[in-house]
């Protein structure tokens, strides 16, 4: 018989990325990219409206695009038949919401609404609806909603109602003309199948679906007295569970990727959970770190605890049966690209080009010469907010101990190392609150800095393993296709043929990790001083900025 595949596509931040993959082991035949034309839309609208602080918006041509370019180049690479391909599958950022028409048409599609903000998707980062948030928290717990500490105490602005919240309060013309409230995971998964589903996994994670539920009609009505029907008037109570089968591909959609008519498409997943197959983890206390602009580190536990500052816990999340939890730095490559995008003198930019590499590389050969401690710098990792323990988009970036000898090496450093700090700080708030965290797996993007996955090993004082394929998430994805095609019974059985890892690939080394034990303790006493409220400086200066 011959050899079955499945297609995996992992819309990113800045690009989607397609994979062919075996389904009898998870070999990857094939990759495509596809650089969204848009990127980020933090500035103007393509129409050159002008953006207020904070947005983030994408353009759903760019989430086509993939299907159109990425697909069929991934296709062509692996020499593989359309007809041996019986599955596709695919993730996506979270929460990152568009309004639609009823028949799925982006409002930012029609001509008349083309120049409203708030007609665009709303990318996972899009922090402007930090107001509603605020709302959204305090109104649960003044009503003491069961469901805030599943969400470790506090819904983000990042997540679905507070970006609901923000087109309802800001446009309502918008907010009417919106037939539907939609993540881009299931949006893309209604190109291609025809049919509109909601997926179990964003709903848990981003929409407060708990226990079978959304919140009731009074809350949202407290919020604002025309939200209170958004549940039952723009999504749909009922979810499509993971693994399923949300439809099959269209002839239009075949039409796009080159792949056959009636090919089974999964369910959607978000881009952090679905990583945790590809790398073999289907049970408790291995944390899956997945690195890329930013970091969502999920892990598995067999009980429910409620855990301060996480992103969320969900039954079934990410495996069936157990119970599925998130933590998150917003911002991490995020930072590292403000850096060498902005902090970074010519001569730097000048040498890489001479040698042909690409700047990471430079400064991570530069930094990495460096004993911990060197540069003498401790620097905050909030640029992009606080996720994860904190919840607070309105904190930011610090570097502390700058001297007229720092240079552009020892900067790029501090943030990595400030980085894994947040990381450590999630670590151990997860153990502190009951979910055991027995080993961490990295993936994503930033696997390729060997400083930085060094560093990661030295100040969590823990071995790292590592997911070796180069699109983690996009594999996930295609497990997901193989299970939705009846390939495998459930993910369990296809993590078990499908995922690899390399098992401590990067080791603590003890003498490090003393210094960083030092380091670390700075690092958490600025992060409570700036944090947690005895000194406000931060908030301060972001509504200086917000204001003018
Ligand atoms: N060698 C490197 N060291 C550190 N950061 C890197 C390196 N190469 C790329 N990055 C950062 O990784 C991020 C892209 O990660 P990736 O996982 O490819 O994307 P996404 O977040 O869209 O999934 C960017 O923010 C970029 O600045
Ligand atoms: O928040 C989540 C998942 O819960 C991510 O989709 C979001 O942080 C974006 O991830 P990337 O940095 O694009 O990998």
């Amino acid at each position: 018989m011959a050899e079955r595949y499945a297609v995996g596509v992992d819309f990113g931040s800045e690009s989607g990325r397609a994979v062919i993959v075996r389904v009898s082991d998870g070999a990857v035949l094939g990759e495509g990219v596809t650089p969204y034309a848009h990127v980020v839309m933090d500035r103007t609208l393509p129409t050159e409206e002008k953006l207020g602080k904070e947005w983030a918006l994408q353009h759903p041509q760019d989430y086509l695009d993939v299907f159109q370019q990425a697909v069929p180049a991934a296709l062509k690479a692996s020499g593989v038949f359309p007809d041996d391909v019986i599955g596709i599958g695919i993730d996506f950022t979270a929460c990152t919401m568009m309004p639609t028409t009823a028949d799925g048409t982006p409002l930012c599609f029609l001509p008349e609404y083309a120049r409203r903000p708030h007609a665009w998707v709303k990318l996972w980062k899009h922090h402007a609806s930090q107001p509603q948030a605020d709302r959204i928290n305090a109104l649960a717990e003044g009503r003491g909603e069961f469901w805030l500490p599943r969400y470790g105490g506090k819904q983000s602005s990042e997540w679905f109602f507070a970006k609901a919240l923000q087109i309802l309060e800001e446009d309502p013309e918008m907010y009417g003309a919106s037939e539907r409230l939609i993540e881009a995971a299931d949006w893309v998964v209604w190109q291609l199948t025809g049919v509109e589903t909601r997926n179990a996994c964003t709903a848990g994670y981003k929409a407060i679906h708990q226990d079978g539920h959304f919140p009731d009609q009074g809350y949202f009505a407290e919020l604002h007295p025309d939200f209170a029907d958004v549940v039952q008037t723009r999504m749909k109570e009922d979810l499509a569970p993971l693994g399923g089968k949300a439809g099959e591909l269209t002839p239009r959609a075949a039409g796009w990727t080159g792949l056959k008519p009636g090919t089974a498409i999964a369910v959607a997943n978000v881009d952090a959970h679905v990583t945790l197959p590809a790398a073999g983890v289907t049970e408790p206390g291995r944390l899956v770190a997945i690195m890329g602009t930013s970091t969502c580190h999920v892990l598995l536990g067999d009980t429910l605890r409620e855990v301060p500052g996480m992103c969320g816990v969900v039954p079934g999340g990410v495996v069936p049966g157990l119970y599925g939890y998130e933590a998150g730095q917003s911002g991490v490559g995020d930072i590292f690209a403000w850096f060498v995008k902005n902090g970074v003198p010519p001569e730097y930019h000048e040498q890489a080009k001479r040698e042909g590499i690409n700047l990471h590389a430079l400064l991570e050969r530069e930094a990495s010469t460096q004993a911990p401690g060197e540069h003498g710098l401790v620097a905050l990792d909030w640029i992009n907010g606080n996720r994860s323990v904190l919840v607070d988009a309105n904190l930011s970036g610090m570097i502390l101990g700058l001297t007229l000898g720092t240079r552009a090496p020892d900067i790029y450093r501090a943030l990595i190392e400030a980085t894994a700090y947040g990381t450590r700080v999630i670590v151990e708030n997860f153990e502190g609150s009951g979910v055991p965290v027995n080993e961490i797996v990295i993936s994503g993007g930033l696997k390729r800095n060997r400083m930085l996955m060094q560093i990661y090993a030295d100040v969590t004082g823990r071995p790292l393993s590592v997911l070796d394929v180069e699109q983690g998430p996009a594999v996930g994805s295609a497990m997901h296709a193989a299970v939705a095609a009846g390939e495998y019974p459930d993910i369990f059985a296809a993590a078990k043929c499908m995922g690899k890892v390399r098992r401590e690939a990067f080791v603590p080394d003890a003498k490090n990790q003393r210094t960083y034990d030092r380091l670390y303790g700075e690092y958490v006493s600025l992060h409570d001083y700036f944090g947690r409220g005895a000194n406000e400086v931060m908030h301060r200066l972001k509504a200086m900025r917000r204001a003018d």
